[in-house]
């Protein structure tokens, strides 16, 4: 008998199978054991697809049994089977989402024919071994490219929200490879010496070429123009003749033409058509003549609205699709300070429905990101580092010299220490900038002083020669605080401390870009105490050493914060000559000393030519956006 069921295998089972046809295994019992011979994959490779079929083809006895082996596996399916139709019951009571993150937890800690058992059964389609392991390897895949972007993004302080965003590139070519950047872009961007896409360039051009809107926010000095140049001009592609197709907002001149600059050497050879509104075109109160042969316009909302403004508009908007607000913030600020109402009127204008948006800038407002997020389509926010923070590229110093007169002392400390030029020194108005230039005129140093009062062509000649190094220290209003890229800055003095922390980071952000080291020292005094503690945090949170009092003074509260942003301390004048002098008979000596400043200013700057404009003293920030069109 024994050796006749040894005979041959099949004809025991043959023999349990008639014998055991209609009853049910104790699964619970030799669980173990099937789980030891791995019952479940050899069912697999028999065909039996779903677990919830596999279970009805146990239980009705019509299965074919191999071995005894065999038997111990399908115990094991029918088990697995089970347990799956109980998760599938208890996620049948789940969102949908939580289902699929349960899954995705779940295929990362089983082994890989688990996981296929897993997917399949809990999707509840027949259980095909190639598409379930296909489909396994593609979620792999998935979670292993996902698994590099999140380094990328981590490595790079890239923080991201939004949804479906583009992932981002670590090399030009890449661009070229994925978003076919033209190939003389690519030459443009190596003869300007950049080699790798910087953090905000690596995340914002994927996110613009895939046109999405954009609100990015990224430290001064990161390279935010490039950043929205190339998605741009790879965007447009090639010249068309249908008006202009992309427009760039900058708060100030000069900033504008820097941009300008910028697109000019980006587009080379491509034969896309650059135009910047100047002051001709408001003059003649039209636009360029031929206002088709243009692609990207660069202006500044004044401008652009001066033009808008004339009847019949001087200029067409309606074919743009690309608006880039460039820092964004100071643009939507509102009241006299601002651009806000300039910038609704141009959104208008802008009437293309192919139009996408793109807002930029070191610092972020948060009206700025509601009304992003109220108004922009499929929106993308794109952080770099943390938010508001002054570049830690720049070794900042806070430096107390008691009163107003201290801050001339401790300036001329400086100069005797040995400055190394080029310095920016920032005050809070017009008539300071005057008033100091004309203090440090005699001190042997070269000193030119740029604000809004100064005739277009002294403005342009003025920044030009600070850019040759003709000028060492240049004295400046907010005029400068934004966006101006000077390369190689040493030193940036706040000789009048900044009345926000967002004006605090622009301006001394004017030094260590291009991830280049700069110092900014800040002068302060007993006025300034009420905005220590703002500014002391920013220098903290880059990672320079602030005395520990300074952030432990009271928080000023929103409405006092706003009254001193909108006025700065009145400031006891910039000068050396005691004040009875110039306070004999008033009106003359003011004269007097007029004249004097305007013979100084013409000795020091012969080239420039001399402001024949006085002025009233309106204060920095404003004086920075009253740009005549
Ligand atoms: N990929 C790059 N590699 C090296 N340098 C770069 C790269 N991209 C831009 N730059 C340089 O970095 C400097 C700063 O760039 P940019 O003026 O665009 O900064 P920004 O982020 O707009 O600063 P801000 O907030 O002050 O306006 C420029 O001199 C620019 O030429």
């Amino acid at each position: 008998m024994g050796s006749r069921l040894h005979a041959g295998k099949m004809d025991t089972h043959d023999l349990f199978r008639r014998l055991g046809a209609g009853t049910k295994f104790n699964y619970q019992r030799f669980g173990k054991d099937a789980e030891r011979f791995k019952v479940l994959r050899l069912q697999q490779k028999k065909g039996s697809t779903d677990p919830l079929t596999a279970i009805d083809f146990f239980s009705s006895g019509s299965h074919d049994i191999v071995n005894d082996e065999d038997d111990e596996k399908d115990l094991e399916l029918e088990q697995e089977s089970k347990s799956v139709k109980r998760k599938l019951k208890d996620e049948g009571k789940t969102s949908n989402s939580s289902q699929k993150k349960k899954k995705k937890e779940k295929a990362s800690v089983m082994t890989e024919d688990e996981a296929i058992q897993w997917i399949s059964s809990s999707e509840k389609k027949p259980i095909d071994l190639k598409d379930a392991k296909d489909q396994l390897s593609v979620k792999r895949l998935k979670q292993l490219h996902q698994e590099k972007v999140n380094q990328i993004r981590g490595q790079n302080k890239i923080h991201v929200h939004g949804t479906d965003i583009p992932d981002p590139v670590c090399t030009f070519n890449e661009l070229q490879n994925e978003y076919q950047l033209d190939s003389k872009v690519l030459q443009n961007i190596c003869t300007a010496g950049y080699e790798s896409p910087t953090a905000i360039q690596m995340q914002a051009i994927p996110v613009m070429m895939h046109k999405r809107e954009i609100l990015a926010c990224a430290p001064t000095g990161s390279g935010k123009t490039v950043a929205f140049c190339l998605p741009v001009i790879t965007n447009l592609r090639k010249p068309v003749n249908k008006g202009f197709r992309a427009l760039v907002m900058s708060p100030t001149r000069e900033l504008a033409h820097q941009t300008y600059k910028e697109l000019l050497s980006l587009v080379d050879g491509t034969g896309l058509r650059v135009h910047i509104i100047k002051k001709k075109d408001t003059v003649k109160k039209q636009g360029p003549k031929s206002k088709k042969v243009f692609d990207i316009l660069v202006s500044t909302p004044n401008r652009l609205i001066y033009l808008l403004n004339q009847d019949p508009p001087a200029l067409d908007l309606s074919t743009v699709e690309w608006l880039v607000v460039d820092e964004s913030d100071k643009l939507f600020e509102d009241g006299k300070t601002g651009f806000r109402e300039q910038l609704a009127a141009i959104f208008q204008a802008c009437s293309s429905p192919a139009l996408r948006r793109a807002f930029f800038s070191a610092t972020c407002a948060p009206d700025v990101e509601k009304w992003c997020k109220l108004n922009l389509d499929n929106l993308v926010v794109v952080n770099i580092g943390a938010r508001n923070s002054a570049a830690e590229t720049v070794e900042q110093e806070l430096l107390f010299v008691g009163a107003e007169n201290g801050k001339l002392l401790a300036f001329r400390n400086l100069i005797r220490k040995g400055l190394n030029p080029p310095v920016l020194v920032f005050v809070q108005s017009i008539d300071r900038a005057r008033e100091l230039f004309h203090e440090l005129v005699y001190e042997g140093i070269n000193v030119d002083v740029i604000h809004a009062n100064r005739t277009q062509q002294q403005r342009e000649n003025v920044v030009k020669n600070f850019r040759l190094g003709k000028i060492w220290v240049l004295i400046c209003t907010a005029l400068l605080a934004r966006g101006i890229d000077f390369k190689g800055v040493n030193l940036v003095v706040n000789y009048d401390f900044p009345t926000t922390a967002i004006e605090y980071i622009h301006r001394v952000g004017r030094t260590g870009r291009a991830g280049h080291k700069g110092k900014a020292i800040t002068f302060f005094t007993e006025d300034d105490k009420p905005l220590i503690r703002t500014i002391a945090t920013v220098i903290k949170q880059a990672g320079c050493p602030v005395p520990d009092y300074m952030t432990g003074f009271r928080k000023l509260e929103t409405k006092q914060r706003r009254q001193l942003a909108n006025a700065p301390p009145k400031r006891q004048s910039i000068r050396t000559t005691p004040q009875f002098v110039t306070q004999k008979g008033k009106g003359k000596g003011r004269k007097r000393k007029r004249k004097a400043g305007k013979k100084v200013e013409a000795a020091v700057a012969p080239k420039d030519g001399v402001t024949s404009q006085e002025t009233t003293d309106n204060g920095n920030v404003v004086e920075s956006l009253a740009l005549e069109p």
